[in-house]
């Protein structure tokens, strides 16, 4: 596989890992960024039932206040019922007002039980105001007693059903987000202290209306209430594992614990001791609520204060969670762009010059030197392989030119050891391959073969006369008239000093004879200049042989045509023999 390609396929590989891991990573931060949200979500819920508790709790106290008025209808104490009620309809208003917001959109697959239905709220309070209210329509001492339990018994049955939203909402907060638990089990129990508190009054009611003293069993309750309280108390003041319990809360539980459990307390101490002396009571209801209420609001207080502990820590947790995924998400987008770039980088810095190198090593594998690889002004390895192939270009440019110039040389020396140096000519050694090769395919053919010897007369007058430099330019003129005079295939070769050898294809002694007769009247009636411009005119004897068949042999020819130019000198010269 291609390199471009692993780099590619491996890169690929890579974004693919980091991008599941930081899916993975991602879909964790979102996991928990949107559990925080859903749990407040569910927080805001579960307040809003505890208020809504404690609202119902708390009309309670003017409920007791106006059915235990002793004369007529008191309009401060309507007031202030008409105010509790109003404060308990906002609280259920509100509560179902986020019901119908929030339930099935943040909550939405949260395996919790599902929040209790208002309505059925709603008729049981309902209902439970109207027999406030019709007692109430009745003078004090009209009202029977039972029918005033069981007004105050209808009130009582009210905060449980809200108790179960609180229940389920704290339920739902736990699951959405565990981690506000603990808290909002305190905050749970602090409703739950404000409805104990509340009952714990509320029993004393009827017997302050009637001035009777308390039953047995109302001291068997109130001995239970104030076992639960008291462990109720105890649950909140325990301190959180971790973190210990923070100032404000600190601060509102020992507020709790002087107001309630020392000032509110005191005043049921005293109705009951009061009660278990025979005396009379020294307030009625109306008063004992007013004196006993405020000292339950510090409970509320610590409720809150848990509710804004619980929700502080969601509220960070939330910031922390969107932080890291803005981490998360920032951090997969920059190593993908750092993936992308180093791949580009690679790409283009590696791989191309990679391949251009390697084009230029093709190039210079098949001796084509004609483009440089480039690349000599970069500094790195890279750098260093494609100057190195640079200089691999220089040093076979100049391989190939000392190559070529010494095929040149070998060639210019083969010419100069085939070539007479004088005439340019072939020599007596070149004349002795070509002949008898010539001699060779002759036989092969059964053609037959001539060879002329000539021999320039009187050559040494020449020199004599005229200086040996003259006499080379006789031999280098005479050459070249031959020459001239012969047809491509007939070989012509200097024999020696004067002597010169020529060998035409496939001829019979006639036509080799009519051949050197014609060459030798050329040479005869050639004029020659020498150098300043003295003309010359020589002679040459011509001796010709010819064979056939396969015994003939080169020097044999040579020999005889050697006798017949002797015979041509000796009859004379300047003839053909
Ligand atoms: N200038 C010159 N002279 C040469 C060369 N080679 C041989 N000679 C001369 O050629 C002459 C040959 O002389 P000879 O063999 O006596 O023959 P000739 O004078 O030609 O007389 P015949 O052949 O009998 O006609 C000698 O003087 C050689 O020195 C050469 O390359 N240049």
């Amino acid at each position: 596989m291609k390199l471009s390609r692993q780099l590619t396929l491996s890169t690929a590989a890579l974004g693919l890992m980091v991008c599941g891991m930081l899916g993975h990573i991602t879909r964790d931060a979102w996991r928990r960024y949107d559990d925080t949200g859903a749990g407040l979500q569910a927080l805001r819920l579960t307040q809003s039932a505890m208020v809504a508790a404690e609202k119902l709790s708390a009309e309670r106290g003017p409920v007791n206040a106006v059915l235990g008025e002793q004369s007529g209808g008191d309009p401060a104490r309507r007031e202030r019922l008409r105010q509790a009620r109003a404060a308990t309809d906002l609280a259920l208003l509100q509560l179902e007002r986020e019901l119908r917001a929030d339930v099935g959109r943040q909550l939405q697959g949260y395996d919790a039980p599902h929040p209790v239905a208002i309505e059925p709220l709603y008729a049981a309070l309902g209902a439970a105001r109207g027999e406030v209210d019709r007692l109430a329509a009745q003078t004090p001492a009209t009202r029977p007693p039972a029918q005033l339990q069981g007004a105050i018994a209808r009130m009582f049955a009210l905060v449980p059903l809200a108790l179960d939203a609180v229940t389920n909402y704290t339920l739902l907060s736990e699951q959405a987000y565990p981690r506000i638990s603990r808290t909002l089990i305190k905050a749970r129990y602090a409703v739950e202290l404000r409805e104990y508190a509340g009952r714990l009054g509320s029993i004393l009611t009827v017997p302050l209306i009637t001035g009777q003293p308390l039953t047995l069993a109302e001291h068997e309750q109130m001995n239970v209430l104030r076992g639960r309280l008291q462990l109720l108390r105890q649950q909140i003041q325990m301190p959180f594992r971790v973190d210990g319990n923070p100032p404000a809360l600190t601060a509102a539980i020992a507020r709790m614990d002087r107001v309630y459990f020392d000032g509110g307390q005191q005043l049921v101490t005293e109705i009951e001791q009061a009660s278990r002396a025979g005396h009379a009571y020294a307030t009625e209801p109306g008063q004992f609520a007013q004196r006993y209420v405020p000292t339950m609001a510090p409970i509320v207080a610590v409720r809150d204060e848990l509710l804004r502990a619980a929700q502080a820590q969601a509220e960070r947790d939330r910031d922390h969670a969107l932080r890291e995924l803005w981490i998360a998400a920032l951090s997969g987008v920059a190593i993908l762009l750092a993936l992308t770039l180093l791949l580009l980088i690679v790409r283009r810095r590696v791989i191309v010059p990679l391949l251009r190198a390697t084009r230029a090593v093709i190039r210079l594998g098949n001796g084509d030197y004609s483009r440089d690889p480039g690349g000599a002004q970069r500094a790195d390895e890279i750098g260093d392989m494609l100057r190195a192939l640079s200089t691999l270009r220089t040093n076979s440019i100049e391989r190939q030119q000392l190559e070529l110039e010494r095929k040149r040389l070998i060639e210019e020396l083969r010419k100069r050891a085939d070539t007479d140096y004088l005439t340019g000519i072939l020599n007596r050694r070149a004349f002795a391959k070509a002949g008898n090769r010539r001699l060779h395919h002759a036989r092969e053919r059964n053609e037959l073969l001539a060879v002329l010897l000539f021999d320039i007369d009187h050559f040494k007058s020449v020199n004599d006369n005229h200086g040996h430099e003259a006499g080379d330019q006789v031999l280098i003129q005479v050459s070249e008239l031959v020459r001239n005079e012969l047809r491509d295939g007939e070989i012509l070769a200097r024999h020696g000093g004067e002597e010169f050898v020529v060998m035409p294809s496939n001829c019979t002694r006639e036509q080799a004879g009519l051949l050197a007769e014609r060459l030798r009247s050329a040479i005869a009636r050639e004029p020659l200049t020498i150098s300043g411009g003295q003309v010359l005119r020589v002679t040459a004897s011509f001796g010709v042989a010819s064979a056939s068949g396969p015994q003939a042999a080169l020097d044999d020819l040579l020999h005889q045509a050697d006798l017949a130019l002797y015979r041509a000198k000796r009859n004379g010269r300047n003839r053909v023999e």
